[in-house]
């Protein structure tokens, strides 16, 4: 199995690229979506999330206000890395869970979303690692647009992660997301090209069927042998 590791900066375009991959059949585990799970009413993580910030996070319906508690953790490095720790064991095992189905249902290549790939050190998973680098002015813009946030919020949540410049640094492909849509079509059509090259011997052993043939030759030999003797 190939775990394609998509990562890049908050707003630098990583769920546009995603679209582009589930719109070309590849499987897409958003660490986003997981991140919300793991703290819906009453799951572990909410438990320890509540017991940590008080209940004054909490909606009137008890879910958590995550309004309020971005407000607090983004601009509060020390509340910030408290809630990472929290939440990282729920986090992981529940990217965990979602790759082990792609596996059970036999997909050889599957895309990780996890906007702190490299801080969480989720990185050693996956290969190749393609980061989205955008240039910081057109981020800061987009962000604000999309979350209709102001310029010291936006820049509070750019601030909080790894600057784009490092993680490029540490990619095997980078797309450079500053231009138009047309131009991140085109450089995600050779991404496409590049991640769906044939399996190397070890990824094949590691998927599905991989371990499938594994399975059938260890009982073929041991048929043969048992025969022989
Ligand atoms: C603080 C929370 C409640 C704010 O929720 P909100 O709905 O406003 O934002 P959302 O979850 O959609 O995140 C938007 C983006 O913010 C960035 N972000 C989220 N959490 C963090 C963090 N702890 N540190 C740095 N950046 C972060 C990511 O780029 C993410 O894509 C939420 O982000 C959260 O629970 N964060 C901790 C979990 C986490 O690490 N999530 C990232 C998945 S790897
Ligand atoms: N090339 C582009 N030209 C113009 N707008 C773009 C381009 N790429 C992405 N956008 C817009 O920028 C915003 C951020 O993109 P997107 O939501 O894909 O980023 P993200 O990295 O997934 O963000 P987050 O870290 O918050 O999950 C969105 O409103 C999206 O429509």
């Amino acid at each position: 199995m190939r775990i394609v590791g998509l990562t890049g900066g908050i707003a630098s375009g990583k769920s546009t690229v995603s679209n582009l991959f589930k719109a070309h059949g590849i499987p897409v585990v958003d660490a986003d979506i997981v991140a919300r799970n793991v703290l819906k009413k009453g799951t572990g993580g909410w438990k320890k999330v509540v017991a940590a910030f008080s209940e004054d996070i909490l909606l009137d319906n008890g879910e958590v206000d995550r309004a309020k508690l971005g407000q607090i953790v983004f601009a509060d490095p020390e509340k910030r890395q408290l809630l990472n720790r929290l939440l990282a064991p729920f986090i992981s095992r529940g990217i965990l869970m979602e790759v082990i189905k792609l596996w059970i249902k036999g997909c050889s290549i599957i895309v990780l979303d996890v906007p702190l790939l490299f801080e969480a050190k989720m990185d050693k998973w996956t290969k190749p690692i393609v980061v989205i680098w955008v240039d910081p002015e057109t981020q800061l813009q987009r962000l604000m647009t999309r979350d209709g946030s102001t310029e010291e919020e936006a820049k509070r949540r750019i601030n909080a992660q790894m600057s784009l410049d490092l993680k490029r640094s540490k990619a095997d492909i980078v797309i450079d997301n500053t231009s138009s849509l047309e131009a991140l079509h085109e450089q995600f059509q050779n991404v496409l090209t590049e991640i769906t090259k044939p399996l190397t011997w070890i990824e094949f052993m590691l998927s599905r069927n991989g371990a499938f043939l594994a399975l059938f030759s260890t009982f073929v030999s041991v048929a043969i042998f048992k025969k022989s003797s």
